[in-house]
């Protein structure tokens, strides 16, 4: 019986066309801009020497911005890059730009799932500051109150089984006890392979029926 949702973004709460119509396209536009003003102040400055260090080169400030903009096109999930992201996207939140994403069945049953009390957890790319802000900024208001803790790359890669392990230990729970949404198959299977359970949600692709698969989450099976 699940005691858990853990549940990945984009493709699954959020249209993929949010995060790369709306989101990645904002943060090729500030990117320049945001690292020019911000790259002396504590935070940016500590990702930017991470992201020397990672290059193995010092890198100046024309050469990050062009890196940056390039692994932005490529969709690079670099956690140097989404911390960068979360940072820069909270100004278009806040200003009012744009709202966070997420399908009406979506919002509907995690309030649901929350008010029988499962446990909610999300586990994304994006940085946990960026996950907050695009549910806290959401186009059905805040809610972020549903959600016990929020996981990105710096607890693990999504295709690997060992982050969902650590996911399961962090969050209390057996790892049978948790059911993992995702629509990418190398995530769900890395997800079974630490002993998850496993729904695919198949919004805008093919389904591999190597999961079990929902088209909305109306359609999982809490089980
Ligand atoms: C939550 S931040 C916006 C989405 C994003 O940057 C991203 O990389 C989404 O990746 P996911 O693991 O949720 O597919
Ligand atoms: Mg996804």
């Amino acid at each position: 019986m699940s005691q858990a949702i853990l549940t990945d973004i984009e493709g699954t709460t959020t249209s993929l066309s949010f995060v790369h119509d709306v989101l990645f396209p904002y943060a090729r536009k500030h990117l320049p801009a945001f690292i020019r003003e911000h790259q002396h102040e504590a935070e940016v400055k500590a990702l930017l020497d991470d992201l020397r260090e990672q290059q193995q080169r010092y890198l100046n400030e024309g050469q990050i911005i062009d890196l940056l903009i390039y692994w932005v096109e490529e969709d690079r999930k670099d956690t140097v890059l989404k911390s960068l992201q979360g940072l820069l996207w909270r100004r278009g939140y806040e200003s009012g730009d744009f709202t966070g994403h997420i399908y009406e069945d979506a919002a509907r049953r995690l309030q649901q799932w929350h008010a029988t009390g499962l446990q909610l957890a999300i586990f994304s790319s994006g940085s946990v500051a960026a996950q907050k802000l695009l549910f806290g900024y959401s186009d059905y208001g805040d809610l972020t109150p549903l959600f016990s803790h929020y996981f990105d790359t710096t607890t693990g890669a999504k295709r690997e089984a060992g982050a969902y392990t650590r996911i399961a230990e962090t969050m209390h729970q057996a790892p049978a006890d948790i059911l993992f949404l995702s629509d990418v198959i190398e995530e769900l299977n890395a997800a079974r392979a630490a002993g998850l359970q496993t729904t695919q949600l198949v919004r805008e692709g093919q389904a591999t029926g190597e999961h079990p698969v929902a088209s909305t989450f109306d359609a999982i099976q809490v089980g």
